[in-house]
Formats: C-alpha cells, sequence, structure tokens
C-alpha cells in the first residue's frame, strides 16, 4: 500500500456490483463463543482482517486452537475450545472488540493474561468493563487507569453473579460480559447505570448467545445470563454490511447504481439500516435477486438523524452530507470520540479541509456543504477514515490520503476492491 493514496475521482455513473468479506462483528463473537464452546466449531467465511486476526491469535495465545483453512477468497476456520492458560500476553492492536470482548474470557483462564495494543488502544475507554470484572470476583490489575495495558489475573473459574455496569462508552463491554457469562459460576446478572450507544450491537450478541444454546433474558434494567454449557455450532458469516457504507455511498456520489451481493434478509447487524438511511438522502434502494441495490439521483438529500444505533456508519455517512444540497445534523453519536481515533474531530478536520463549515456538538456535528477544494487528508489510523476519504474523493479531484494501509483493520484490499468498484485497474491512483 503507498503511503499517501490519491482517490480515484470519478463523475461518471459507477455502475457495479460488489461483494464483501465477512462481518467483523459476527466473526468476533462466532470466534469467542466457539472458544469456550463444548466442542469444536466451523467458521464459513470469517472475516480475515486486522482485527479478527489479533483476535483469533489472542485466543490461540490462551489455549485455543485455530486452523485456517479454505483459500483467501473462502476462508475458513476451524476452532477447537481446550483448557484456559495464562500466562499470555494479548496484543489487541486498535479493536474495540478485542479490548471488550476477552478480558472475560481470560477472567475464565488459569494464570495472568495481560493486553496491550496500539498508542491509540490505550486511549480507548474500558473503566465500565474493568470495573465489572472486579465486581464479579476476577482481580484485574491496570494501575488505575481503566484502560489498557491491563493484566487480568485469572484462577480458572469466575463467580460471577450480579453487577452493575457503566456502559455508557461503548456497547461492546456488555457484549463482552454477556458473552463469557454462561461459562461463570453464577452467570450473570447484569444491569445497566444508564444509556448504551449502538444497542443492536448488544442484541447481536444476545441473538448470537441464544443460537448458541445459552441461556439469555432481558430484565427490567439489562440482561441475566444463566451458568451452563454453550454449544459448538458451525456458522456461515454474513458479509459486512457496515463495509458496504463506502460502496454503496458512490452510486449516490456519481449518480450511479451498486448492488451489494447477499445482503441477508435479515440480520442483526446495524449495517443494514444503511437502506433506509440513504433513502432519505435520495437514494431509490431496492432488493434484487442478487442483492441491495442503491440508485442515486442527481442530488444528495442532507440528513438530519440520531446515528446513536449505527455509529459505525458516521465518517462515510458525514462524507455524503459534506457533499449534500442542504445543511445536515448528525446526533447522538458522542462515544465516537473513543472510537479509533476521536472520529469527530477527525470528520471536523477532514471536512472542513475539503470546504464544508462544520460544528462540533456535545454528541454530534453540524455539517454544511461550501465550495469543494482538494486536500491532503489524514487516515488517522481509522479504517473508515480512508473510506470517508475515498467517497469524497470520487467528487473532489485531488484528495489524497496518507496511511491509507489503515483499512486493513477490518478491509484489507479496499483500495484494490475500490477500483474495481470504478472498473479500473488496481494500482492506477499511487
Ligand atoms: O460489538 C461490536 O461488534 C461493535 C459495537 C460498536 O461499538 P461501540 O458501542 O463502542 O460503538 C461498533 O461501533 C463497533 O464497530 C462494533
Ligand atoms: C468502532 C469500530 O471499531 P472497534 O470494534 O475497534 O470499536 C468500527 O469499526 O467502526
Amino acid at each position: 500500500m503507498p503511503p499517501v493514496w490519491t482517490t480515484p475521482h470519478r463523475t461518471a455513473p459507477v455502475d457495479a456490483v460488489v461483494a464483501l468479506p465477512g462481518s467483523k462483528s459476527i466473526t468476533a463473537r462466532a470466534l469467542i463463543l466457539a472458544a469456550i464452546a463444548d466442542g469444536p466449531s466451523r467458521l464459513v467465511r470469517p472475516l480475515r482482517a486486522r482485527d479478527t486476526d489479533l483476535m483469533a491469535d489472542a485466543l490461540r495465545a490462551l489455549g485455543v486452537r485455530i486452523d485456517d483453512h479454505g483459500s483467501p477468497t473462502h476462508p475458513d476456520q476451524l476452532v477447537t475450545p481446550g483448557p484456559l492458560t495464562g500466562p499470555a500476553e494479548v496484543d489487541a492492536g486498535l479493536a474495540g472488540t478485542v479490548l471488550r470482548f476477552l478480558p472475560p474470557v481470560a477472567a475464565l483462564a488459569a494464570g495472568p493474561v495481560r493486553l496491550d495494543g496500539d498508542a491509540r488502544l490505550r486511549d480507548r475507554p474500558n473503566a465500565g468493563l474493568l470495573a465489572a470484572l472486579r465486581a464479579l470476583g476476577v482481580e484485574v490489575d491496570d494501575g488505575g487507569r481503566g484502560r489498557a495495558p491491563f493484566t487480568v489475573h485469572g484462577i480458572g473459574r469466575v463467580r460471577g453473579g450480579a453487577v452493575v455496569v457503566d456502559a455508557g462508552e461503548s456497547s461492546q463491554i456488555v457484549s463482552g460480559l454477556l458473552l463469557a457469562a454462561a461459562r461463570f459460576d453464577d452467570g450473570i446478572d447484569l444491569a445497566l447505570t444508564g444509556g448504551v450507544p449502538s444497542m443492536p450491537h448488544v442484541d447481536m450478541t444476545v441473538t448470537t448467545l441464544r443460537a448458541h444454546g445459552v441461556d439469555v433474558v432481558a430484565t427490567e434494567r439489562g440482561w441475566r445470563v444463566a451458568p451452563g454449557p454453550v454449544a459448538a455450532r458451525d456458522v456461515v458469516i454474513e458479509p459486512d454490511l457496515s463495509n458496504a457504507a463506502p460502496f454503496l455511498a458512490a452510486a449516490l456520489v456519481t449518480g450511479g447504481r451498486v448492488t451489494v451481493r447477499d445482503w441477508p434478509e435479515a440480520t442483526t447487524q446495524p449495517g443494514a439500516q444503511l437502506d433506509r438511511l440513504l433513502a432519505r438522502m435520495g437514494a431509490e434502494v431496492t432488493r434484487t435477486a442478487e442483492g441491495l441495490q442503491v440508485t442515486g439521483g442527481h442530488t444528495i438529500r442532507p440528513l438530519v438523524a440520531d446515528l446513536g444505533e449505527v455509529g459505525e456508519l458516521t465518517p462515510v455517512l458525514a462524507a455524503l452530507c459534506a457533499l449534500a444540497d442542504g445543511p445536515s445534523r448528525l446526533t447522538g453519536i458522542g462515544h465516537l470520540r473513543g472510537h479509533e481515533t476521536d472520529r469527530l474531530q477527525a470528520l471536523d478536520e477532514v471536512l472542513t479541509a475539503v470546504g464544508a463549515r462544520i460544528e462540533q456538538l456535545s454528541d454530534g456535528l453540524a455539517i454544511e456543504p461550501g465550495p469543494r477544494r482538494p486536500a491532503e487528508l489524514d487516515s488517522y489510523a481509522d479504517h473508515r477514515m480512508v473510506m470517508a476519504a475515498a467517497v469524497l474523493g470520487l467528487a473532489i479531484d485531488g484528495v489524497r490520503v496518507a496511511d491509507p494501509g489503515a483499512v486493513t483493520k477490518t478491509l484489507p484490499d479496499f483500495t484494490e476492491r475500490w477500483a474495481g468498484l470504478l472498473g479500473e485497474p488496481a494500482g492506477a491512483h499511487p
């Protein structure tokens, strides 16, 4: 990948059908549950990208066997649980899923497990998870920071039981606790102190647990998981609908047509909300035999929306807002300040650089399109900021992004796929 990527500029309508690799969120849950299940599980078409490879390596470090089969285009993993043991070192990279899903599993291991990652991972909030683990009887040494690096001192079992959890900064704190809870002696009776962003991701966790035979019920203030076995299960992973965002956005930007293949009929992925969000921005959205088809019109309509349930779509939607024919307001996304980068600040900088007027709100962004201009942007080590820059670059000639390799987090060959979308040879825009 070049150190700086000149994003392709395109005014002619795109007309493409794209197939996308597996969902990061579903793959992460499948790996965790397979690792603590009562037998081997096969994952068909899991995502093979930095976040999910780090999750697999983290589980391997605890004693889980994960064999990679299949091919790069049709990956397949066989997960065979084993006794969970430390000492182990876990590199979480910049993955929120590893940061929040792995520690409750590490707590079940016999021996210490130290977790660290990229410099930015050390800024990502995790106090709610570490406090909850302590309340469940687990010793955690984090130097009082509530963030990585920290060591979970597992003793081979977790008492579990009732716990009050602050998950205001990330839904992954709830998901991480629920995923491992059936293996705690008393399960978990989790009560929230307040709100949780990205609730559809918690629903995804609950649905996935039930599919593995786990008894989980919603309570007045949270969820209760009964102690018991986690059934091994072979799963086919759905395409990643969040990563569909830039490709579908290309249809709106160029007034073209893009179909994402194998769009599931029913899904737990919040990215499925792209159909109604893009329709509100003026797209015609239809389901075809091939998948979800999005056709753009002459202009992009502005968007006023609470994106609290679909925070990970924000960078691409904000890029579309900067190209819209009126002012937009995106709210409910204050927690994005704790994502791969402070996404509200990063979007402010990027959209301002290409000519929009931006106001940062306490929980979002007001975006007013302005005269467009070329710009040299940063990736902020954030895959979705590279994707947002690519969307801007379609409409604005001369958008360059430093460190595009950040896309390896969830879509390693994004720039090649982007060239393919536009019918260009990969590498045409070094
Ligand atoms: O559980 C998951 O797989 C995810 C939950 C969300 O995290 P936050 O609640 O921290 O936003 C989402 O943004 C992230 O990309 C994936
Ligand atoms: C917030 C995201 O990632 P993470 O799982 O690292 O939190 C994301 O992919 O948009």
